[in-house]
């Protein structure tokens, strides 16, 4: 790492420093992942401070006090409310680059941003995979009951293998079902269909012409096997999923038009002992509604990542035993959340040295190879088009 200067209070917030001269002052509210992104940084002639604060949360107090008087770029966390608060303190301190590290960004205002001129960025694509194979894995664990099975071994109660113990479901030739088949949802898809032949029902308000394709040629390849190929189906309605679907694996964005998206009544068009896994945001289940399912039928599952008032999860949720829950860990692979403040760097140092965006946010991967520079640009600015920002048409 570049030229730490060392480690300084802002009012109660410890802050490390690193390149004590750059030109322009970026502030990073957590400490994330590798070394890549700061140097990143450094090379734009940035002075990178990161806060080190041992407080999980920080609050906008908290973040308007290390934006301060002067600040020109700032990496923020999906647990932080960027909304009119944060980007008038930024902005009024001069700040015109924000960046979420995270795909997500319900946690921003985007208008409040685009108001004040400043370019909000995600990190599209480096979690993609990631976050399907915690999915996935969310999806055996409740399939076949692993951590039941786990409290059970730890316990101390097993005295021996019974025909009935711990039975739960087979995967293969069932039905999984997609919420939101964009890049994770169709990567989750693909890891069912061609890890355990499952057929594929999928409801997104566009067609995903990649994953039909892939279940089409992977169902071909299948009968050239002599075995039974796979089938897909892009449903009319979330209803049409849930009715026929033994898994159910929500993968949409979270706003208006998904907040709660599962709730009581869509829980009920279930399978009895159907799978629901969320590891998109917590909203976009109704949690009440789900407790009450998962107590009323013991044969269903479910599998969180994701919680709706996070961290906390709603009562009696977790004296269930049909439940797998984790802490939101999706994309928490080494290379990814690496790749993660890569991709929030370059957002930042890209808009203050006035680069333009990348034309491809799917296509990342350029930014996060660690064995060139990355491309003169912003990998992804959601606000591009509002700010009239212009785009790098070649990929180099
Ligand atoms: N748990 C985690 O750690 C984690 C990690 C990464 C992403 N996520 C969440 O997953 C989401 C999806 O990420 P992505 O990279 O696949 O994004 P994406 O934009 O590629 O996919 C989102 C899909 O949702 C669809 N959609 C939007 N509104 C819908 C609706 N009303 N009904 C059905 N589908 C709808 C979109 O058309 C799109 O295809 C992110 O926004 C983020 O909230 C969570
Ligand atoms: O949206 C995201 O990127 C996740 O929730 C964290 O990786």
């Amino acid at each position: 790492m570049n030229q730490v200067a060392g480690i300084f209070g802002f009012g109660t917030l410890p802050v490390k420093v690193v390149n004590p001269d750059g030109r322009f002052r970026v502030i990073s509210t957590k400490p994330m992942p590798g070394d890549r992104w700061v140097d990143l940084l450094v090379k734009a002639d940035c002075r990178v401070e990161i806060c080190t604060a041992s407080k999980t949360i920080l609050s906008n107090a908290d973040i308007i006090k290390l934006i301060g008087d002067k600040c020109d770029g700032v990496i923020g966390q999906l647990t932080e409310d960027w909304g009119e608060e944060l980007f008038g303190a930024l902005d009024k301190a001069g700040g015109h680059a924000f960046s979420n590290m995270a795909v997500g960004y319900n946690n921003v205002d985007v208008p409040a941003a685009t108001k004040h001129r400043i370019s909000v960025g995600n990190t599209p694509g480096v979690l993609t995979e990631t976050t399907a194979e915690l999915a996935s894995a969310l999806t055996l664990a409740a399939a076949r009951r692993v951590v039941e099975a786990d409290v059970f071994m730890r316990a101390g109660k097993y005295d021996g293998w019974l025909p009935t113990m711990f039975v739960g479901n087979l995967l293969k030739g069932q039905t999984v079902g997609i919420i939101g088949a964009g890049r994770i949802g169709t990567a989750y898809a693909r890891m069912m269909v061609e890890g355990h032949k499952m057929n594929v029902i999928y409801y997104d308000l566009y067609q995903s012409k990649r994953l039909e394709s892939f279940v089409s040629a992977y169902g071909d390849f299948l009968k050239t096997q002599g075995e039974e190929p796979v089938h897909w189906r892009r449903a009319a309605s979330v209803e049409d999923v849930l009715k026929v679907a033994h898994v159910v694996s929500l993968h949409p964005v979270l706003d208006k038009t998904t907040f709660h998206l599962m709730n009581r009544d869509r829980l009920n068009l279930m399978k009895k002992d159907a799978i629901l896994i969320n590891a998109s945001r917590g909203p976009v289940v109704d949690e009440v509604a789900l407790v009450e399912h998962l107590r009323a039928n013991p044969m269903f599952r479910a599998g969180l990542d994701v919680f709706e008032d996070e961290p906390k999860m709603k009562p009696g949720l977790k004296d269930l035993p049909n439940v797998v829950v984790v802490p939101h860990i999706a994309s928490a692979s080494q290379w990814t959340r690496a790749g993660m403040a890569t991709l929030a760097a370059c957002n930042v140092a890209g808009k203050l040295l006035r680069y333009p965006v990348w034309h491809n946010p799917n296509d990342v991967l350029p930014f996060v190879d660690d064995s060139r520079n990355p491309p003169p640009a912003c990998p992804s600015i959601v606000n591009a088009k509002e700010l009239g920002l212009p785009t790098l048409k070649s990929s180099l």
